[in-house]
């Protein structure tokens, strides 16, 4: 069962100064395994995703990916060992076009020049993937759209589609939803629903709970910097620990 694990998280904790924000935090993830990570504010849900994406470095546990210990390793060396993440703010190029936005990340993934002045012909390999992953997200017909322009639903497919442009076999949303107007979510969701139905391993942190309750294979709930529980979403919402975590706050 181990080396099916695409993600393990190992007793993980963060110490800050004299702040316990992370404590004893185990997960272990399954290849093509869904979870959402939920939890009240402060909760240490962005916390647990920079230490899993490397922009943190744990004072105590340990991180592996595909079996892997990249504990150590930085954000650049894990993506290479297949890990992807989206940010809870717009990472696209406003002034740039949807197509040339994933140009630019197929590019940093291929090892070419990054700087947006500095593009190669239309028909190398990066405007391919480009276009792929453009499709992909249902936004094809944007590629000469400037990112700007989109609405916040499509600027969140497109940074999933920069995202799949880096080729992750484990993928990081934080908050796909953010921002998104009504009209747009089912769009978004059904992006998310492919991304996991291809195969990809995903990891959510998102705050609208029947969007996240309704894709999730698994709910991981922090509370105070630890894992309060970790179970299919029924079990969780049933939960009496979860529900006084909550007590307060609508789940
Ligand atoms: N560098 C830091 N130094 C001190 N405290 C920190 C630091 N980073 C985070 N914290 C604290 O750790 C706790 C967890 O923060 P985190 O941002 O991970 O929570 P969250 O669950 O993502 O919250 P939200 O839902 O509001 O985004 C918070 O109390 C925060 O103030």
């Amino acid at each position: 069962m181990a080396d099916r694990l695409a993600l393990a998280l190992h007793s993980v904790g963060l110490q800050i100064g004299g702040a316990r924000i992370l404590h004893d935090v185990s997960i272990e993830v399954a290849t093509g395994e869904m979870i959402g990570v939920i939890g009240p504010n402060g909760a240490g849900k962005t916390t647990l995703f920079n230490i899993i994406s490397g922009v943190l470095i744990p004072t105590s546990g340990s991180v592996s990916l595909a079996g892997e210990d990249v504990t150590r390793r930085k954000v650049h060396q894990r993506a290479r060992v297949g890990l992807g993440r989206t940010f809870q703010t717009s990472s696209v190029f406003a002034g740039l076009t949807a197509g040339e936005n994933v140009r630019l990340a197929a590019q940093s993934k291929l090892g070419g020049a990054t700087s947006p002045w500095k593009f190669p012909r239309a028909d190398d390999e990066a405007a391919g993937i480009a276009e792929r992953c453009l499709e992909e997200v249902g936004l094809a017909h944007h590629i000469d759209t400037e990112a700007g322009v989109l609405s916040h639903g499509d600027k969140r497919k497109l940074e999933i589609a920069m995202l799949l442009a880096t080729e992750p076999e484990v993928v990081l949303l934080d908050e796909p939803m953010a921002g998104v107007g009504s009209g747009d979510v089912p769009g978004l969701v059904e992006v998310i629903r492919r991304l996991h139905a291809s195969g990809r391993t995903v990891l959510m942190v998102e705050h609208h709970m029947e969007v996240l309750l309704g894709l999730v294979d698994r709910v991981a709930v922090m509370h105070h910097g630890e894992l309060l529980a970790i179970d299919t979403p029924k079990a969780v919402m049933a939960n009496p620990e979860v529900q006084k975590a909550y007590l307060g706050e609508t789940v």
